[in-house]
């Protein structure tokens, strides 16, 4: 097979494709023409302002939002582990990390540990939901949603309400799961020092893709400057001074 034609069979094997994507909620549109293609392995990270969609735009490829016109298309026999940005349980109702990872279905001890352990959460098995630390409960729905063996694994906002440090873990566990299980990863955040370190490409949506590509591509757009401003020209420079050092920095 030539380079040319190896490369272009890479490049049709999209686990997830979105075309002309629009969302509309009552007479507001908040997606359109949404276009994206995420390949086997690669992270692909969702950033854009405050109420441009992101979720949304997950919600619509988990099956939780109907779009209004458009298409969101999964390869065949591919399976999603979807890690939600929030998760509110009963404080009152006590639950072991045990009970809750085995609902809906009941996996092994086996399966359970292993996922606990490849999220990074081994240790808090017998521990109770409601004790759990912000970043214990991401690795919990981390691990919870790594029992499905994921092909495709997609993640909202998982590092909301974390601190640098516990960032920074996060995402070492979201690329050590990324090369054990071989899955494309989709996730949205506003942490753009790591999404610029960890993604292979960023898109950055507001209402619709306004701009998208390598994140030193999309780092150095005017689009991206004008929407995330100070903070933007924080990543840039970081680019410009010291691209290795800093990488899995908080
Ligand atoms: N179920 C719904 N019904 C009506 N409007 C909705 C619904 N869900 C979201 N919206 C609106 O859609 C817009 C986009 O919301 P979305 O949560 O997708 O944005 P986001 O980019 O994820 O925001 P954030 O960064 O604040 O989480 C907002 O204006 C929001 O109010």
């Amino acid at each position: 097979m030539s380079m040319m034609s190896l490369a272009s069979s890479l490049h049709c094997e999209a686990v997830l494709s979105v075309r002309q994507l629009n969302v509309r909620f009552g007479g507001q549109q908040i997606l359109e023409n949404i276009h994206l293609d995420l390949f086997r392995e690669q992270v692909l990270t969702l950033i854009g302002p405050n109420g441009s969609g992101k979720s949304t735009l997950v919600k619509t490829l988990v099956g939780a939002v109907k779009p209004t016109s458009g298409s969101v298309t999964i390869a065949p026999n591919q399976r999603i582990g979807y890690v939600p940005q929030r998760l509110h349980l009963d404080p009152t109702l006590p639950m072991t990390v045990q009970r809750f990872i085995n609902l809906p279905r009941r996996h092994s001890r086996q399966e359970v540990d292993s996922a606990l352990e490849d999220a990074g959460a081994e240790t808090l098995r017998q521990a109770n939901m409601s004790e759990l630390s912000g970043g214990q409960f991401q690795r919990v729905l981390l691990a919870r949603a790594l029992l499905v063996k994921p092909d495709i694994l997609i993640l909202d906002e998982a590092t909301q309400g974390l601190d640098h440090q516990g960032t920074a873990a996060f995402y070492r566990h979201i690329d050590s799961v990324r090369r054990t299980y071989g899955c494309a990863v989709l996730m949205v955040s506003h942490d753009l020092h790591v999404v610029m370190q960890t993604s292979d490409h960023v898109l950055c949506l507001n209402r619709c893709v306004c701009c998208q590509g390598k994140p030193e591509h999309v780092a150095s757009t005017q689009d991206y400057r004008s929407l995330f401003g100070d903070q933007a020209a924080q990543t840039l420079a970081l680019y410009r001074h010291q691209p290795q050092e800093t990488a899995h920095a908080g």
